[in-house]
């Protein structure tokens, strides 16, 4: 206990909260940050924070992350939150940068709000509306990509969560962008189970981000994710189909926003198989999917991409309004089957400016538990030039050539 007491002492530290949400880990940093500049979310208040992005890379990168690491910055002041239409605000971080959406941070800060009572964590915790029949706990999170109306579940006291019911979010108005598009493969980046065919066909759909969504046989998988013996083998498939979709200006037409006068890059791929999961009682039935997101494998089954797969299949005419669709990873499907998230469209809307099957999308819940892990206070002595910002083992190799590059330019006579 002498040197644990004795490290906050140290120059700089932070103190985080850590859930994990069927898996994908949650890292809320509570005490301990500067003052964030600016009080927008979204694309503002990204490109604020360069200054700041040492506090993603020390929380998240190695030695206290890892590449598959996710967390939340919570966001007082925002513009929905000075309006009175949030309660809160959220920054999405990630091992790889920043995002628009995340659905199992959502569902694991949303527990820790109701559980925290520090009014300089969350001045509005006790504004939050509890509903004693219900026993749950209204909280409007302003994210990046929009409002998220979140349903907590709470004991009967009112004051912390429950953690044996799921949290639930509805969606940003979501739709189905394109669907049945063939992606074509070039042959120098065409996989083994490809075949001799030389495309594919993919749907794009949109919640908060954008994810390509194809089916583990459509790749060649004859017996879907049961034939897939490394998960990481598959990154230059996932890779190929991402850029074949960024770079083709007739399939980036699928990832327009209504609004938006650009193109936005495909957030994630995901590879399902409709033909394993395991169902129960409270659902119509159930899927896997891998989902391959920015620079790692989720290891939830993907909050954002799970309601974008409720959108697609109620574009399709494959699920009614209300019914309820379970969503396993591979880590759910080898953990006894716990940790599905579940899917359900709420409530068809007209999405404004939306153009062919877009034009119409739906509001989506998905539910999912997260789980306390830790709570940690994060340090740096000051002569420790290593952890300071984090690292990244795999970009190592490209700050080295730089280095040598400059060290040979340097050399007299060359
Ligand atoms: O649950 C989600 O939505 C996220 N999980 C990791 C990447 C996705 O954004």
């Amino acid at each position: 206990m002498d040197v644990f007491s004795s490290l906050p002492t140290s120059n700089e530290h932070i103190k985080c909260v850590d859930m994990h949400t069927s898996g994908g880990p949650v890292r809320i940093p509570i005490q301990g940050l500067p003052n964030l500049t600016g009080t927008l979310l979204g694309q503002k208040s990204q490109a604020s924070l360069p200054e700041n992005d040492y506090i993603r890379r020390r929380l998240l990168l190695e030695p206290r992350g890892h590449d598959g690491m996710y967390g939340g910055i919570l966001r007082k002041d925002t513009e929905l939150t000075k309006s009175g239409v949030a309660d809160i605000g959220i920054l999405y971080i990630h091992s790889g940068g920043y995002s628009m959406m995340c659905g199992h941070v959502t569902l694991g800060v949303s527990r820790f709000l109701i559980d925290t009572h520090d009014p300089e964590v969350f001045p509005n915790r006790e504004k939050l509306r509890f509903d004693t029949k219900s026993l749950t706990t209204e909280l409007r999170l302003h994210a990046p990509c929009g409002l998220l109306r979140i349903t907590v579940p709470t004991m009967p006291d009112g004051k912390s969560s429950d953690p044996n019911r799921d949290v639930s979010f509805l969606s940003v108005p979501s739709f189905a962008a394109g669907l049945d598009i063939e992606v074509p493969i070039e042959t120098i980046r065409k996989w083994t189970e490809l075949g001799t065919r030389s495309s594919i066909v993919v749907d794009i759909s949109f919640s908060g981000a954008f994810f390509a969504i194809v089916s583990a046989q459509e790749l060649g998988f004859a017996n879907g994710v049961k034939d897939i013996r490394n998960l990481e083998e598959l990154w230059p498939v996932v890779n190929t189909i991402r850029d074949t979709i960024s770079t083709a200006p007739e399939l980036s037409a699928y990832t327009y926003l209504p609004t938006s006068p650009e193109p936005v890059l495909v957030n994630g791929v995901i590879i399902r198989d409709s033909t394993i999961g395991q169902t129960r009682e409270d659902v119509s039935g159930a899927e896997v999917g891998i989902v391959f997101v920015e620079n790692a494998i989720d290891r939830s089954p993907c909050g954002s991409g799970t309601a974008a797969r409720v959108a697609l299949a109620y574009a399709k005419g494959e699920r009614k309004i209300g019914e309820r669709w379970a969503y396993h990873s591979m880590l759910s499907l080898t953990s006894d089957g716990q940790g599905p998230f579940v899917g359900s469209p709420e409530e068809e809307i007209v999405i404004p400016g939306g153009k062919g099957v877009g034009a119409r999308g739906v509001v989506v819940r998905t539910e999912g538990r997260a789980y306390y892990t830790g709570a940690s206070i994060f340090v740096l002595e000051d002569i420790d030039k290593i952890s300071r910002s984090g690292f990244k083992i795999m970009e190592l190799s490209k700050a080295l050539a730089g280095t040598r590059r400059t060290q040979h330019a340097q050399e007299p006579g060359t």
